[in-house]
């Protein structure tokens, strides 16, 4: 197995006539689950987007799976889940399943185990447009896992869940990640942090810190993630 899943060097990416990312440098150790943190707007969805091969004006090097982002190869190698849900309002769960198993050259079978996996068993036969938000979230979550994705890239998987749901779906992203999987999961909501084993934070298109939640919260001197945040941009800004 490689031992990096994704290798970020010097990326810079352009929006609009903006640079959003300023040269962002990590990697993704193969089999982790890394949350990728920061404010709204600070360019967690754009470094996302430049992972999976979506992002225009991305310069530097983006390698995943040991290839350049994009690349036709990593098809069906990658899932990714945006913030809006991406299955088919008229369709229910199982068929929209059943549809993008066919796509993806999937297996059948393995929509009742995606089904399972995010907990609609009880919902599976609804069309979506009637679930609640957080259901439907998991079902574009259930599309993304048919055909056990090596790279998972989950942009704010949890919004909208109630606790138990969420701690049921951390439960999940690490035995996926036991299985072999790599997890990229944003969230802008801290006490998400420390249910990763590795934390990328990010703020104003520059990443603040790359270590473990522990690692962050003792060079912090603090146990509350939302404080060790801010004493790094408190840092930092002391250190211009
Ligand atoms: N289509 C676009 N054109 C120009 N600028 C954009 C576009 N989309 C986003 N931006 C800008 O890029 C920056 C980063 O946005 P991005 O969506 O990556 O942030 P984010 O951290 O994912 O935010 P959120 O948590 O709110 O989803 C923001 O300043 C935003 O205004």
């Amino acid at each position: 197995m490689m031992k990096n899943a994704v290798e970020c060097r010097d990326v810079v990416v352009i929006r609009g006539d903006r640079e959003v990312l300023h040269g962002v440098d990590f990697d993704l150790r193969a089999g982790s689950v890394t949350g990728l943190l920061g404010p709204s707007g600070c360019g967690k969805t754009t470094l996302i987007r430049a992972i999976v091969g979506l992002q225009a004006k991305v310069t530097g090097d983006v390698q995943v799976l040991g290839l350049p982002a994009g690349a036709a190869k990593l098809r069906g190698r990658i899932g990714y889940v945006t913030q809006e849900p991406s299955v088919y309002f008229d369709l229910t769960v199982t068929e929209n399943l059943r549809f993008f198993a066919a796509v993806l050259g999937v297996d059948s079978a393995d929509v009742d185990r995606v089904i399972d996996a995010v907990d609609l068993r009880s919902h599976a036969h609804e069309r979506v447009d009637r679930l609640s938000g957080g259901q439907q979230s998991r079902a574009s979550l259930a599309a993304a896992l048919l055909g056990d994705p090596e790279l998972l890239v989950l942009d704010e998987p949890t919004v909208g869940l109630d606790p138990v749901l969420r701690r049921d779906l951390w439960e999940l992203f690490h035995r996926l990640a036991e299985a072999g999987a790599t997890l990229l999961v944003s969230s802008h909501v801290m006490d998400e942090a420390s249910r990763c084993d590795r934390l990328l934070l990010m703020r104003d298109g520059v990443l603040l810190a790359d270590d473990s939640p522990q690692a962050l919260l003792d060079s912090a001197g603090t146990v509350d993630m939302e404080q060790a945040f801010l004493t790094l941009i408190d840092r930092k800004a002391g250190a211009r």
